[in-house]
Order: C-alpha cells, then sequence, then structure tokens
C-alpha cells in the first residue's frame, strides 16, 4: 500500500533526525564534520544540522505554523501528517488560532502548549513555513501583510485565494513535481493546494496528460457535501433524516403502496421541515448542478477552475488543454466523483490507455470495466478514506475511436485537499 510505502520512508527519515540536534544561534557541524551555515530570515536562531545542506536526506529543522488544524480539511491534514510520522521532521510545530488564542494547543509528541493568535502578524513571522486550512478570507487578510512586511517563509495553503497568482504554485507532487522543485529553485515561496475535483481528476488520469494524449476532456461531476463544509455534512444527514422519517410508517408496512411511500417522501422534500439553511436546496434525494459563484459566461466558478487550474498545474500557458463541464452536488458525505469525455490526440488501444494510467502514480487504482467490479470498487462508498483514486468504466464511445469514457472517485478531503498540502511540507522538510 502506498501508505505503508511511506510511514517507511518516515522511519527513515526519523532515524536521521533522531541523530540530530536542535541549536540556537550556533553554528553546528554536520555529520561529516562540514559547518553548516546559519540560517537567514526568520530561522535566524537556528542551524542547520543533520547531513549537511545540499544532500539527498539532510533534515532542515523547521518552525513551522499551522493554522485552521482543527477545522474539518485541518483534521484530516493532523491524522495524515501523524500516520506518517512527519511530526518527527519539525523541530518546533506551532499551532495558531482565529478563535481559541491562549488555549491548549494539540499533543502531536511533544506536550500540549497553548495556541497562538493566528491573527498576530508577529507571531506568525516568527515562522519558516505556515500551513493554512483556514479558508480564504485568513490568506487574503494575512499573506499579503506578512509579505509586504517582508516575510521569506514559505506558505502552502489549501484555499484558493492565491492559487492563479503568478508567483504561486499549485501543488500536486504525483502530477507536477518537476514544476514544484522548478519553483523552489526558482525561489518562489507560495505552494497552494489544487480545487478538489481538478486535483482528483488528475490523480486518476494524469498518466493521459503525462503521454500527451489528451485533446481535451469534459467533466461533470458528482460532487460531495463536505466540499461545501462540516455544516453542509450536517445538513444532508438531517435532511436524510427528515425524508426517512416521513417515510418510516409505511416502509414498516411490505404491503403499503410504493406511491404512497413517494409521494409523502416528495412533500417532505418540498416541505418547510427539510433543513435547507446551508445548501439553500434540498440534497437529498436530489441534486444541486450548481456550485460557487456565476461567472458572466455562464460556468460557475467550480466549472471555470478545471481548465484554469488543470493547465497550471500541468505547467501549460499557451495552447491550453480545453477542460469543462457541469459540476454539480450530489449526497456523498466526503467523495467527488466524475464521468470523463475524453479525447484523445490519436486512437490508442485500451490497453494502453489502461498502462499509462496505472502507472501514472501509486494511487491510482483502474477498475475493469465490468458490473461487479464496478459495484466492488468504482463507488464513494468503496472509496472514502481511503487514498486510493479510482477509475473505471474505460470503454470507447459511439462518439469514434479517439474519444474515451471514464468514471473516476476520490475522496475529496484526502488528495482533495489535505495530501497535497501534507507532501509539500514534507518535501520542504526532506528538501
Ligand atoms: N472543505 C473542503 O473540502 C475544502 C476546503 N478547502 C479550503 O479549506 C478551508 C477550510 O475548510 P474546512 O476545513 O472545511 O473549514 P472548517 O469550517 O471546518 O474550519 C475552518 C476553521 O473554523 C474554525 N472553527 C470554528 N468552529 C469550529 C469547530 N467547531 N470545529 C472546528 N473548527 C472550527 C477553526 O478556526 P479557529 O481555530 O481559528 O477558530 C477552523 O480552522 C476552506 O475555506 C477552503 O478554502 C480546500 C479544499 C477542499
Ligand atoms: N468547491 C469545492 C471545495 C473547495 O473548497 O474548492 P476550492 O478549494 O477550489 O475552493 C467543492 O465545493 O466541492
Amino acid at each position: 500500500m502506498p501508505s505503508s510505502q511511506h510511514s517507511g520512508k518516515a522511519t527513515n527519515i526519523s532515524q536521521q533526525s533522531s541523530r540530530c540536534s536542535l541549536k540556537r544561534g550556533k553554528v553546528q557541524v554536520d555529520a561529516r564534520g562540514a559547518a553548516c551555515p546559519p540560517l537567514q530570515g526568520s530561522a535566524l536562531a537556528y542551524t542547520l544540522i543533520g547531513l549537511g545542506s545540499g544532500n539527498k536526506g539532510c533534515v532542515l529543522n523547521k518552525r513551522v505554523g499551522f493554522v485552521g488544524w482543527r477545522g474539518m480539511v485541518g483534521s484530516v491534514l493532523m491524522e495524515r501528517m501523524q500516520a506518517e510520522d512527519d511530526f518527527v521532521l519539525i523541530s518546533e510545530p506551532v499551532f495558531f488560532s482565529t478563535s481559541q488564542a491562549g488555549e491548549l494547543g494539540p499533543d502531536v509528541g511533544r506536550g500540549r502548549a497553548p495556541l497562538r493568535d493566528a491573527m498576530a502578524l508577529d507571531a506568525l513571522a516568527e515562522m519558516d513555513v505556515i500551513l493554512s486550512c483556514q479558508g480564504g478570507d485568513y490568506t487574503k487578510s494575512i499573506h499579503p501583510r506578512l509579505r509586504t512586511a517582508g516575510w521569506q517563509g514559505y506558505w502552502i495553503d489549501a484555499a484558493s485565494a492565491l492559487r492563479m497568482e503568478p508567483e504561486a504554485t499549485i501543488v500536486l507532487d504525483p502530477v507536477n513535481r518537476p514544476l514544484i522543485d522548478a519553483a523552489l529553485a526558482a525561489g518562489k515561496r507560495d505552494f497552494i493546494g489544487g480545487n478538489c475535483t481538478v486535483s482528483l481528476m488528475l490523480m486518476a488520469i494524469g498518466g493521459l496528460f503525462k503521454a500527451e494524449v489528451v485533446e481535451w476532456v469534459s467533466s461533470m461531476t458528482y460532487q460531495a457535501a463536505s466540499g461545501a463544509g462540516a455544516k453542509h455534512m450536517r445538513e444532508l444527514l438531517a435532511q436524510m433524516g427528515v425524508l426517512h422519517a416521513a417515510a418510516a410508517p409505511l416502509l414498516a408496512d411490505p404491503s403499503s403502496a410504493i406511491l404512497e411511500i413517494d409521494r409523502r417522501v416528495t412533500e417532505a422534500l418540498r416541505g418547510p421541515a427539510l433543513p435547507t439553511e446551508h445548501f439553500g436546496a434540498p440534497l437529498a434525494g436530489s441534486l444541486i448542478p450548481w456550485i460557487d459563484v456565476a461567472l458572466p459566461n455562464g460556468q460557475s466558478r467550480e466549472e471555470w477552475k478545471g481548465q484554469a487550474e488543470t493547465n497550471k498545474i500541468l505547467g501549460i500557458s499557451e495552447h491550453l488543454i480545453p477542460v469543462d463541464g457541469v459540476c454539480a452536488r450530489v449526497g456523498a458525505m466526503r467523495c467527488h466523483s466524475q464521468g470523463l469525455t475524453i479525447k484523445l490526440k490519436r486512437d490508442l488501444e485500451i490497453d494502453e490507455i489502461v498502462s499509462l494510467i496505472q502507472a501514472a502514480n501509486d494511487w491510482v487504482q483502474v477498475v475493469p470495466n465490468d458490473r461487479a467490479e464496478t459495484l466492488r470498487a468504482l463507488s464513494p462508498a468503496a472509496v472514502t478514506g481511503s487514498l486510493t483514486v479510482a477509475v473505471g468504466r474505460l470503454r470507447k464511445m459511439n462518439l469514434g475511436s479517439q474519444y474515451l469514457c471514464a468514471f473516476t472517485v476520490g475522496d475529496q478531503l484526502l488528495w482533495g485537499a489535505a495530501e497535497p498540502l501534507r507532501r509539500m511540507l514534507r518535501i520542504l522538510l526532506e528538501t
């Protein structure tokens, strides 16, 4: 499993770092006796320790500030970081909050310390890396002020606010690690997670993009409630409860008429007892074919991100690959699904397509195009909570031999949100 492979890697790193110690204000020597230069900027007080700058496996101790760690995306991030032993690599994890400063933060293996104020620029500026899952408003408020004040640290973010900024790199390292490495080499310091639907689509069919066989993609999405936030997940379940309650007495009687059950459910679906405060419409027993705000061209902003972010992640700035479709919210909890129509540049055999897709990364799993396998492995129920990105229903379409059909499912809180950020932090910690 990819996860255990990573755990193995983490163990090695932690063994390396256990040979090191963090010293304030002194020049350290590396494991081979060479002097390591003091760090610049916000890391002034610390020294480079471990195996020496520029060596593979060098562990650079960093102060990492976490903002938004107790939200939904942040909690998934914390779980993954603990599972992969990432905190072993961090000399000083510092937890911030916009609302709970002074209260005790989480214990990630070093005991609990008081939370720092996430609005305090001076406290944030002490960090070498800030990882935020707090949301776009926070980013827009804090990031420019930190940069204007001269902060040179790395900013890693789940929010979309900075994604399309020229200075920002959208991170999805199994797909665009060379782009990330080039950005680091060029001194770039803003690394932003992609939109969940885009990241999951690229994790699923990244092999086809890599082989440069994609002319265009149409993505019809089936997006989970979690993409809208924790309150929306609760509202979906509350709606399900109201609908079930409306039909429960008749459901208990096997001889009751199905049309009467349907009538009562429809009445409840349209009635005042159904909570719709967050979605603005029924989702349980229905769907909502609109996500995010409207743009002048008729797209929703979620649909606009498909092309804009896909091309930016792939490093394409001219002759963009067209990506478009309709984004819809459905009653899944945390897995986004997408039905893809892919126009290939040339007629490839299905076996070759499967090989390209499967070879692209350790997490994509091609599901054979048969009914039993599809029901077993290609659904939110099968994929939720795992790093697997399933892709199936692969077949040529009646539209022509260069038109490929695919269906993909992935956990939008993992590869869609937390995991690319966790891995970007890891890249910084290991470089
Ligand atoms: N939801 C998603 O699927 C995706 C979200 N994102 C981005 O991540 C951002 C955060 O999303 P999400 O994690 O869903 O946001 P949440 O609403 O779950 O959490 C955001 C913040 O709300 C505060 N908060 C207030 N009350 C609570 C509570 N009871 N439990 C936990 N936190 C609470 C916390 O900040 P504090 O400690 O400061 O009070 C927390 O960090 C989004 O704005 C978006 O930009 C990106 C990709 C996908
Ligand atoms: N908009 C996505 C979730 C999300 O937060 O996207 P973004 O990171 O692009 O704002 C959804 O609703 O499913």
